[in-house]
């Protein structure tokens, strides 16, 4: 049996109408490596899967290691933020995936060139394995458009 709060609450989402999605993919960023999109837009909130440092021109992923690739990374996530009319300013929470966490301090002085100021809340890992066999994979969620911090 429904109780009451789960009828009401059915019938608020039902007039609130049509929930919109737009999918974001950016020519100047790599393809997604399986089922998923770049990124999906909702309302004003910009959810970014997580990018691997590829290089758009060759399919592979950049050589080096863990610091080349998320400069990689990061240059890719620009593109899929502008596409969806966001910028790194504008990133409020990212997840970073490594293979190795001994690269995190390599990977801060990167990061810090991309995350200038209103630094997002953040989240690092170290993983076992990661997709193609990269070092690092980071996820982003952003807003598009105005944003004032308070
Ligand atoms: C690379 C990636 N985002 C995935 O889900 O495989």
């Amino acid at each position: 049996m429904i109780s009451k709060y789960v009828l009401k609450t059915r019938q608020a989402i039902m007039s609130m109408g049509k929930m919109k999605r737009k999918i974001i993919s950016s020519p100047l960023s790599p393809k997604p490596v399986g089922p998923y999109n770049q990124a999906i837009l909702v309302d004003r909130t910009v959810y970014l899967s997580g990018v691997l440092g590829i290089d758009v021109k060759t399919g592979k992923l950049v050589e080096g290691g863990a610091v080349p690739e998320a400069q990689q990374v990061l240059k890719n996530m620009g593109h899929i933020l502008k596409e969806a009319g966001s910028d790194y300013n504008k990133v409020i929470k990212t997840t970073i995936l490594l293979q190795n966490i001994n690269d995190f301090a390599g990977i801060n002085e990167v990061y810090k060139e991309y995350f200038k100021e209103n630094y997002p809340a953040r989240s690092t890992y170290q993983v076992g394995k990661l997709p193609m066999g990269a070092q690092v994979e980071i996820e982003a969620i952003a807003i598009t458009g105005e944003v004032e911090t308070i």
